[in-house]
């Protein structure tokens, strides 16, 4: 029979060599499945997968997406809706309330343990210091609706990343993020920027039509002229962002829509008609929405947030995003602009550098671009010819759980799919060729736990979060041009979020070679176990691990005795801002965004 063998997957092994070997085994899975069920303090229904056996598998029924006047669209989900004419907060919504933010039985986040996120340490860079909120929320001097939005999200103590995003961008600085994958970098800016706009959308904001008495084809649309737009790369990244913001901007007079490609551009028109003051959008869909100024127009923009910068810098994205940054009408002097990211490659970082305001500040948890010790990461190594049958064993011997599966192409996840399909694993699968329709059916399948299993190419490698994905299968690594170790630490970062554990399995053949050394030293760097095929990219020094990037804030390092750059911690980090071109994006030598003060320990 065929089976794993001490990081290895043979044809003839007895799987029960797995379980003895102690690598990774049934009793590893279900140990992590029952740790984050207690964690989380509730039976989720991924935990509830694992004690029932896989839930039985549903055809894809194609004919549901042939009607587009059926589907429901993500983007057209319900929004809070309040014309202030009773002070700057409304009243609640209790179904509005439920839809957004759940069950209240599920939504607790005591028990998380974010040992593994604070055990890093957290580097800044820029014109001042600032210093972290308390961490608690209720301490952190928010508008009492956003805390009680925050509360109503189930989150109580911030992560590092949220706890100094939250004043350096109070503070009025242009801010470059980078901390680990599900370490809560989206509240990070959406928490602090709607919650500085709060007491101001009276008079920042545009004139809308009055919701509570609005008749589409009626009233007249106004023009969309929001004071936020964030820019993600993919489309389902961009409906999860809007799906935060929602609950952010709940009972705030602040309306937030969403536009991207595939779906319906005139029903994406009529939501802006009705007024967007927080715009999430895709690069290709917002570009064309800027191409129509009686549409949108950024001439009231405040913030600007890249997300997944490092990926939206490549130069795929040029085109899109010189357009975005530049055109639209935006004022600049009055634009804040932010990057955040898992992880940031030195030409991304040098990018970045040109475009931000001089007064940028950096902060950054622990390497950028380095994974944390609660994914545990296999490497297997198999023979290409015998991936299939190595997986379908891998999936067999686990306890069935939520799992995500990437592969490198779009047929290997038609096949992939078949495959696990006929042999009775609830499964479901997304590419670019399928349509957005598809797409959004898919991941609400994956989400909802109706289909556990979801193939995908790399297209859903960033971001994505959802709730107890306890494995990601790399069937296939991903290839050097291709993203290479970044890409590794996206895909597996879909597990193990926010102080949860999970499992990354990768099958590793003779083509991965390239990537060996870097993901050698990627499982040194949060100790996992070092399969005896790369025991040869073992370096000598396993205490001081070197990386690309690390040996770019050593240049910088070098050049700054003070230890300024990303990689320093000394007291005066400023020099890197100060020669800094200032020109670009944001904020020239006379436009920069102006701080509205340098005392960190001030109030909201
Ligand atoms: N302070 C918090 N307490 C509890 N849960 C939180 C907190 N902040 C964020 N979360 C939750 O953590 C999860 C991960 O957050 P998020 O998706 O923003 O991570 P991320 O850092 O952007 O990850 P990635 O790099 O993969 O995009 C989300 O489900 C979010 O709701």
């Amino acid at each position: 029979m065929s089976g794993f063998d001490n990081g290895q997957w043979s044809s003839g092994a007895d799987t029960k060599a797995q379980e003895d070997t102690g690598a990774f085994g049934t009793s590893e899975l279900a140990d992590t499945l029952n740790t984050n069920g207690d964690a989380a303090g509730a039976a989720t229904a991924a935990y509830a997968h694992a004690k029932e056996g896989w839930v039985a598998p549903e055809a894809y029924k194609y004919d549901d997406f042939a009607d587009s006047a059926t589907h429901e669209w993500e983007g057209n989900a319900r929004v809070y809706e309040f014309d202030g004419d009773i002070g700057d907060v409304g009243p609640e919504h209790p179904d509005l309330e439920l839809q957004l933010f759940g069950d209240s039985a599920v939504r607790k986040s005591e028990g998380i343990d974010f040992s593994n996120i604070t055990s890093l340490e957290l580097y800044q860079e820029g014109p001042v210091r600032v210093d972290p909120i308390p961490a608690d929320f209720s301490q952190a001097g928010l508008h009492p609706v956003m805390l009680k939005n925050v509360q109503l999200s189930g989150y109580s103590v911030p992560t590092p990343i949220q706890r100094y995003c939250l004043p350096a961008i109070r503070l009025g600085y242009d801010v470059v993020a980078v901390a680990q994958t599900g370490s809560g970098k989206t509240a990070a800016y959406l928490i602090p920027i709607i919650n500085k706009l709060m007491g101001k959308a009276k008079k920042l904001a545009a004139p809308r039509p009055n919701p509570a008495t609005y008749q589409e084809g009626v009233d007249p649309p106004v023009r969309a002229e929001p004071l936020v737009c964030i820019v993600v790369p993919t489309r389902e990244l961009a409906v999860q962002v809007f799906n935060e913001a929602r609950k952010f901007c709940y009972r705030t007079m602040l309306r937030p829509c969403v536009v991207y490609g595939g779906g319906p551009f005139g029903e994406q028109a009529r939501q802006l008609q009705r007024g967007c003051d927080v715009l999430v959008a895709t690069p290709g869909r917002l570009k064309h929405f800027m191409a129509e100024p009686h549409l949108l127009t950024f001439h009231r923009l405040r913030f600007m947030v890249i997300d997944e910068a490092d990926e939206m810098l490549q130069e795929d994205w040029k085109e899109e995003l010189d357009t975005i940054m530049s055109g639209g009408e935006q004022e600049e002097g009055n634009i804040n602009y932010m990057l955040f990211s898992a992880t940031f490659p030195k030409a991304a970082r040098d990018l970045a550098k040109t475009h931000m305001a001089e007064t940028h500040l950096q902060l950054r948890v622990g390497r950028a671009g380095s994974s944390h010790g609660n994914i545990k990461q296999v490497v297997i190594y198999t023979d290409p010819s015998m991936k299939k049958q190595a997986l379908v064993d891998l999936l067999n011997s686990l306890p069935p759980t939520r799992t995500i599966i990437f592969v490198n192409s779009k047929r290997a996840c038609d096949e992939l799919d078949d495959l696990l399909f006929n042999l009775n694993f609830p499964c479901v699968s997304i590419h670019a060729d399928r349509t957005q329709k598809e797409r959004e059916a898919s991941l609400r399948g994956f989400r909802s736990g109706k289909t556990p299993i979801l193939i995908t190419t790399g297209l859903n490698s960033r971001g994505i979060d959802v709730r107890n994905v306890m494995h990601v299968i790399n069937y296939d690594l991903p290839s050097l041009d291709h993203g290479g170790i970044e890409e590794y630490t996206h895909r597996i970062g879909r597990t193990g979020r926010i102080g949860h554990r999970g499992l990354a399995t990768s099958f590793y053949t003779d083509r991965d070679e390239p990537l060996a050394s870097v993901l050698t030293r990627t499982l040194l760097e949060t100790k996992q176990d070092i399969p005896d095929f790369l025991e040869q990219y073992v370096p000598e020094d396993k205490e001081n691990l070197k990386f690309e990037a690390d040996s770019d804030f050593e240049e910088e390092e070098a050049a700054d005795a003070d230890g300024g750059g990303w990689g320093g911690n000394g007291d005066d980090a400023g020099d890197d801002a100060g020669t800094a071109s200032g020109g670009g994006w944001g904020n020239g030598e006379d436009n920069a965004a102006e701080p509205e003060s340098t005392d960190t320990g001030g109030g909201w």
